[in-house]
């Protein structure tokens, strides 16, 4: 076991894709945008705290969170319910400001920001996976793909979303509404639109938990392959320990602190004995 967030090594060994799945090539210019080495630092939480007013007190949700996360590299978040999960990924991505500590994406300190600021740097660099995949349900796959860009008032260089869907397997239908859309498929177009604008880390929110079994695996191969392949960080929030296994680490939480962590060979098996022995002692 390693001590709370000190060890950041992300290891490199992880279940390959599903063969011949689809791999996502992110458009030109994309993922991190620099090249000064391996051990790229995309996002840093140092002793981040965030507390909460509670009729019954005062609830520490993360009590001194401490990671760093690398380009190239894919970690999940796991523990048990109420450990600190969705407040850890809203904090890191800069949805929630934190109570204490900082919060550091591609460079900037969220704290230094100003709402406004914190918003640009979330359309801008940051990309979002969630659950239940959040497509508006009135655009097609190709208008809810370049979304991103309209709210950044960014004009999408020809082709660019068209050949994010086709990287993704639904060159075909760019044309259909969500509704007209397996769940998998919704997912992958929500993939799609993470990375149209480039950002320096995709979080994505329990990405496989409305979808069977292949379709998970074909959506976890896709973020396996923007990570190995293009040097995207992934930080994702999961309960199912076959999701974790994609990641090169997995973080444990448990009453607001990451309480272990494993790196290199995740198995699923690994991953589901510590999460028993976690809801065990919770
Ligand atoms: N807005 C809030 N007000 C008060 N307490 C909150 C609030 N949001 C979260 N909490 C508390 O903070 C703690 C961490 O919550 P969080 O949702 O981050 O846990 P989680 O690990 O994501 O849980 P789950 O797996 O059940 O989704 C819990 O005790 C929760 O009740």
């Amino acid at each position: 076991m390693n001590p709370a967030g000190t060890t950041d090594d992300p290891g490199t060994t992880h279940p390959p894709g599903p063969p011949g799945g689809p791999g996502v090539t992110v458009p030109a210019g994309s993922g991190t945008g620099r090249t000064n080495g391996e051990r790229e630092e995309t996002v840093r939480l140092r002793e981040v705290r965030r507390l909460y007013d509670a009729a019954a007190g005062t609830v520490r949700a993360l009590d001194g969170v401490s990671a760093s996360f690398h380009a190239g590299t894919m970690t999940a978040i796991m523990g048990p319910s109420g450990s600190g999960k969705s407040t850890l990924l809203h904090c890191a991505a800069g949805l929630d400001r934190p109570t204490g500590g900082q919060v550091v994406i591609d460079g900037v300190d969220l704290a230094s920001l100003s709402e406004h600021g914190l918003t640009l740097l979330r359309r801008r660099r940051v990309g979002f996976v969630f659950q239940a995949f959040n497509l508006v349900s009135a655009l097609t796959a190709e208008q809810n793909v370049a979304l991103p860009l309209r709210l950044a008032r960014r004009a999408a260089p020809p082709g660019l979303v068209e050949a994010a869907l086709a990287q993704v397997g639904l060159a075909g239908r760019a044309a259909h509404r969500p509704s007209r859309l397996s769940g998998g498929e919704q997912q992958r177009v929500a993939i799609a639109r993470a990375l149209i604008t480039e950002p320096a880390v995709v979080f994505a929110d329990e990405p496989t938990g409305q979808l069977d079994t292949s379709a998970s695996r074909q959506v976890l191969g896709m973020l396996r392959g923007l990570v190995d392949d293009h040097r995207q960080t992934v930080i994702m929030v999961t309960h199912d320990p076959v999701t974790a296994s994609y990641a090169d680490r997995v973080l444990f939480l448990a009453d607001g602190r990451v309480v272990d962590e494993h790196t290199g060979t995740v198995t699923a098996g690994d991953v589901a004995a510590r999460m028993a022995a976690l809801e065990a002692a919770s």
